[in-house]
C-alpha cells in the first residue's frame, strides 16, 4: 500500500518536475523569440524564406508540413511588421497569399505572449465577409498550426446553435467569424469576454467596411479593446481614412504590392471581353459551355435567381459537363457541399453569386465567365481571381451589354485591368430560346423561377450605384424576357423599401436577398405584359394545342402505322425500340411466357407445325413468336402496350352522345366560315385568351401558395419564438455535447503530442480541399497526426470548430 503510494507520489513529482521543465523552455523560447523581433529591421531585412523569420518551432514545422517555404511579395513585407505588432493595411493581387501573411503574426504574436488555454482568454479574431471564406481561412490555420501550437481555435459562422457556440467560445484563443454571428455574441455572450484581445485581422477588409456591414462593424468595435493590433487585407484594400479612423488604427504601415505594378490582376491571367445583347447572353453562355465541356469553369450571375433559373434550365438540357450552382440563401451543409464538390472536380460549372467571388481559393479553375457585369472594378478583380492563382495559367471572359461597354471599360482601365475584346464565333453561337420557350411551357416552376430571374435581374440594374455604366432603360427587356422562354416582360414594381436612402447604402446583392417581397411580379401589370409578351411570341411559340393537334395526328396513325412498320421493317423496328434487348445471344433469355388469355395452342417449332401464337389481351390479332426478339417482347409490358390497340377518348356532348374528342369537320362547312388563314388567325387569337386565362391561374395558384408558406413560416417562427429557442434564427446543426470538450489544451501535452494522439479517436480519412500533398513516406509520416482534412460534413465543421491545435 504504501509503495503504491510512494509509486504515485513518485510519478507526480516527476510531471511536475517535467512541466516546470517544460514552462522552462518555452519562457526561454519565448524570450528568444523576442529578441530576434526586436532585432528584426523591417526596412533593410532581405527576406525570402519562411526561415529567414523570427519564427517558433511549432510554425515552422506547420510551415513545413504545408510545404511552403519561400515567401511571396505580400508575405516578406507583411509579417516582419506583423511580427513587431504594427497595424498593416495590406493590399496585394488575388492568389498571392495574403492568407498565411496574416495567420503566420497571428500564431507567433500569441505564442510569445503566451496567450494559450482557456484562461488566457480570445487573444485574436480574425473576421471575414463569408462563411465560406472563414471556413478557407480556419482550414490554413488548423494546417499550419496543428502541430505543436496548442491555441484552442475555434469557427464561428452561424449554422449551430448559438448555446454550443458559446460555450465553445469561452475557451477560445483564436476565433474566425462571420461580422454578424460574432456580434451576436458579444451582445448575448455573458461569459465571452474579450479583454485580451490582442489582435483584430479583417479579411477582404474593404467589403467588411462598406456599407453592408458597416453597423455590424462598428457595433462590434465598440465591444473590442482599444489598445490591439489592427491587420487589414484585400486585393482591392484603400487608405480610406474614414475607415482607418472608424478602427482606430495606429500609425498603420501600408503594405501594397500593387502599386508599382503594371496591372491590378495576376499577370498570368488572360483577360477578354464579348459584347452580347441581354438577349443573347443565355445562347452565348450555353455555346461557350458546350465546347469547353473538358474544363472547369466558374460563372458569375447577379443574383441567386438567375443563378437558379439559368442551372434549373441547363441542368435539363444536358449540356455535357457536370453543373453545380451556389447562392447565399442555400442552407450552409449544401453551400459546404457545393464548395467541396467544385474544388474537387476536375471538370465542372458552378453558377454563382459574388458569395464566391472573394477570398476562395478553388484549386485549378480554368475559366471565370462573367455572364453578369459585376458591380464595380473591385469586384471584377474579385471574381477574376478565382483563377490564375498563385502563379497559375487562368482565363477570364466579361460579358456586356452593348449598354455597359463604354462605361465598364473605362472603369477597368482606370484600375489597371488590361482586357481585350474578343468575338463569339458565328458558327459556334447556337440559339436555344426555342427550348426554353418550351421548356417552360410544359413546366411551370420553371417559368416561375425565369420570372423571377427576370425581375432580380432588372432589379440589380436599377440598384446599381453606378449610372454611368447601368442604364436601366436602354436594356431591350422585352427581348430579354423572350429569351428566358417567358411568355411576355414581367411588370416590375419598385417597392417602398427601394427609396434612395436604401439603395445607397443596401450592398446590391443584400438587398437582391432580402427583398423576397419585392420581387414578386404585381399580378395585374403582369398579365398586362405577358398579354403583349404572349401576343408577340405566339408567332413562334408552339402552344399545348398545336402540340395536341399534333397529338392527335399520330393517334390516328399509330395503329396503321405500327401494323405497316412491323410488317415491313419489323426487324429493324424491334431493334431500335429495344435498346440493349435484341441480340440472340444476349444475356437475357424469355424464362417463361405467362400463357396470356386465349393463347392459341400448339403450333411450336418443336411440333414442326411452325412458330407459336399468343393471345394478348388488347390485341386483335395473335402474337407470332417466330423469333427470340418477339419472345422478349413479352418480358416488356411497355412494348407490348404499343402493340395494343389504343382506346378511343370519347366526350359527351350536351345531348349525351359519346362523341370523339376531336372530330374532323365537314369540308363545305369548313370552306363557308372563310379562308383558311383566316380561321386559323381566328383560332389562334381564342387560343391566346385561353393561355392568357391559364396564365392568369397559375398565377394565382402561385401567390396562394406562396401566402400558405409565408403564413406556415410565420407560424414556425411562433413556435419557435415560444419555445424560446427564437435567438438563433440558423438551421441548428446536430448539437455535439462533446465537440467542445477538448478545447483545451494541457500545456503539458506540448512534450507529448504521440500520447494525445494515441488517446484521440483517429478521426476518419477525407479527401483535401486545397491542394495535392505529395504523399509522406517513411516512419515520421506514419506517425503523424492525420492530414489536415477538408469538412465535409456537419460533423466536419464540428470537428474543426473543435479544433484544438496540436
Ligand atoms: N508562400 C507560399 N508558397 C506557396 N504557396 C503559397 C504561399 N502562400 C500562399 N500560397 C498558396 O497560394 C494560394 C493563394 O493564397 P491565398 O488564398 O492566401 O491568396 P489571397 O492573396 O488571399 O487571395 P484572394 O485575394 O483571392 O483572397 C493558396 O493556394 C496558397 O496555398
Amino acid at each position: 500500500m504504501s509503495r503504491t503510494l510512494n509509486g504515485r507520489s513518485k510519478i507526480a513529482r516527476l510531471k511536475k518536475q517535467k512541466s516546470l521543465r517544460t514552462k522552462h523552455t518555452a519562457e526561454e523560447n519565448v524570450h528568444r523569440l523576442e529578441e530576434a523581433v526586436t532585432a528584426l529591421d523591417t526596412k533593410t531585412a532581405e527576406l525570402k524564406l519562411f526561415k529567414d523569420l523570427p519564427l517558433s518551432e511549432p510554425t515552422r514545422f506547420g510551415l513545413k508540413a504545408g510545404h511552403f517555404s519561400t515567401l511571396t511579395d505580400i508575405q516578406a513585407k507583411a509579417i516582419p511588421l506583423g511580427l513587431k505588432g504594427s497595424d498593416i493595411l495590406g493590399a496585394a493581387k488575388t492568389g498571392s497569399g495574403k492568407t498565411l501573411a496574416f495567420l503566420v503574426p497571428v500564431l507567433e504574436n500569441l505564442y510569445r505572449s503566451q496567450c494559450i488555454g482557456a484562461d488566457a482568454g480570445l487573444g485574436a479574431m480574425i473576421i471575414s465577409p463569408t462563411r465560406e471564406l472563414a471556413i478557407q481561412i480556419f482550414d490554413v490555420l488548423f494546417k499550419i498550426g496543428r502541430k505543436g501550437h496548442m491555441f484552442a481555435a475555434g469557427l464561428i459562422i452561424g449554422g449551430k446553435s448559438v448555446q454550443e457556440e458559446q460555450q465553445a467560445l469561452a475557451r477560445m484563443n483564436i476565433v474566425v467569424c462571420t461580422p454578424g454571428r460574432i456580434l451576436q455574441h458579444l451582445s448575448q455572450t455573458a461569459s465571452f469576454s474579450i479583454d485580451a484581445l490582442q489582435m483584430l485581422v479583417l479579411d477582404e477588409a474593404d467589403r467588411i467596411m462598406d456599407m453592408g456591414f458597416q453597423r455590424d462593424v462598428d457595433a462590434i468595435i465598440e465591444y473590442l479593446p482599444k489598445s490591439r493590433q489592427t491587420l487589414l487585407f484585400s486585393a482591392t484594400q484603400t487608405k480610406k481614412v474614414s475607415d482607418l479612423a472608424r478602427l482606430s488604427l495606429k500609425d498603420p504601415e501600408y503594405v501594397s504590392v500593387h502599386e508599382t505594378a503594371t496591372s491590378a490582376t495576376p499577370s498570368t491571367l488572360q483577360q477578354n471581353y464579348i459584347v452580347t445583347p441581354l438577349s443573347e447572353k443565355l445562347n452565348t453562355l450555353w455555346s461557350f459551355l458546350c465546347s469547353s465541356k473538358k474544363s472547369k469553369i466558374l460563372v458569375f450571375l447577379s443574383s441567386g435567381k438567375q443563378v437558379r433559373f439559368v442551372y434549373e434550365c441547363f441542368r435539363r438540357m444536358q449540356p455535357g459537363i457536370p453543373l453545380l450552382h451556389l447562392h447565399g440563401r442555400q442552407k450552409q451543409t449544401a453551400r459546404l457541399d457545393i464548395t467541396t464538390r467544385f474544388s474537387q472536380a476536375q471538370y465542372c460549372c458552378l453558377f454563382a453569386t459574388d458569395v464566391v467571388a472573394r477570398g476562395l481559393d478553388f484549386p485549378a479553375v480554368d475559366w471565370v465567365i462573367q455572364a453578369d457585369c459585376p458591380e464595380d472594378a473591385d469586384t471584377y478583380i474579385h471574381r477574376v481571381g478565382r483563377t490564375a492563382r498563385f502563379e497559375r495559367d487562368g482565363k477570364a471572359v466579361l460579358f456586356l451589354e452593348p449598354s455597359e461597354e463604354e462605361g465598364m471599360l473605362e472603369r477597368l482601365e482606370h484600375k489597371k485591368i488590361p482586357i481585350e475584346r474578343i468575338n463569339v464565333r458565328a458558327k459556334k453561337q447556337q440559339d436555344i430560346k426555342n427550348q426554353l420557350q418550351n421548356m417552360a411551357f410544359k413546366d411551370p416552376q420553371l417559368k416561375y423561377l425565369g420570372q423571377k430571374a427576370f425581375i432580380s435581374y432588372v432589379k440589380s440594374i436599377y440598384l446599381q450605384k453606378d449610372k454611368e455604366v447601368f442604364h436601366m432603360d436602354d436594356l431591350p427587356l422585352e427581348d430579354f424576357a423572350e429569351s428566358l422562354g417567358l411568355p411576355g416582360a414581367p411588370r416590375i414594381r419598385f417597392g417602398k423599401g427601394d427609396n434612395a436612402k436604401e439603395l445607397k447604402n443596401a450592398p446590391r446583392t443584400a438587398v437582391l436577398s432580402s427583398d423576397e417581397e419585392g420581387e414578386r411580379p404585381n399580378d395585374e401589370d403582369d398579365n398586362y405584359n405577358e398579354r403583349k409578351g404572349s401576343q408577340r411570341n405566339n408567332q413562334t411559340v408552339r402552344t399545348k394545342y398545336d402540340r395536341m393537334f399534333e397529338r392527335q395526328n399520330q393517334d390516328v396513325l399509330a395503329p396503321h402505322y405500327a401494323r405497316v412498320l412491323e410488317d415491313t421493317h419489323g426487324e429493324d423496328r424491334t431493334r431500335k425500340d429495344e435498346g440493349n434487348i435484341g441480340e440472340d445471344d444476349d444475356l437475357f433469355s424469355v424464362k417463361r411466357i405467362i400463357p396470356a388469355e386465349g393463347t392459341v395452342p400448339g403450333d411450336s417449332d418443336k411440333d414442326g407445325q411452325g412458330p407459336k401464337k399468343v393471345m394478348i389481351p388488347g390485341m386483335k390479332e395473335p402474337l407470332v413468336l417466330d423469333s427470340k426478339r418477339r419472345e422478349k417482347l413479352l418480358r416488356s409490358k411497355k412494348k407490348l402496350s404499343k402493340l395494343k390497340e389504343k382506346g378511343t377518348k370519347l366526350v359527351f356532348d350536351d345531348n349525351g352522345k359519346a362523341r370523339p374528342v376531336y372530330e374532323l369537320e365537314d369540308e363545305t362547312k369548313f370552306a363557308a366560315k372563310g379562308l383558311p388563314e383566316e380561321q386559323r388567325k381566328l383560332f389562334l387569337d381564342e387560343e391566346k385568351k385561353r393561355i392568357e386565362l391559364a396564365d392568369l391561374d397559375d398565377k394565382a395558384a402561385a401567390k396562394e401558395k406562396r401566402r400558405v408558406k409565408k403564413e406556415k413560416k410565420r407560424a414556425r417562427e411562433q413556435a419557435d419564438m415560444d419555445d424560446g429557442d427564437g435567438a438563433d434564427g440558423v438551421e441548428l446543426l446536430n448539437p455535439d455535447e462533446n465537440a467542445f470538450a477538448n478545447f483545451l489544451a494541457d500545456a503539458e501535452a506540448m512534450d507529448e503530442p504521440d500520447e494525445r494522439e494515441q488517446s484521440a479517436e483517429p478521426p476518419p480519412k477525407r479527401r483535401k480541399w486545397f491542394e495535392d500533398e505529395p504523399g509522406e513516406s517513411g516512419k515520421a509520416s506514419q506517425k503523424r497526426a492525420p492530414d489536415y482534412v477538408q469538412p465535409e460534413t456537419l460533423e466536419d465543421l464540428e470537428a474543426l470548430a473543435a479544433g484544438v491545435l496540436e
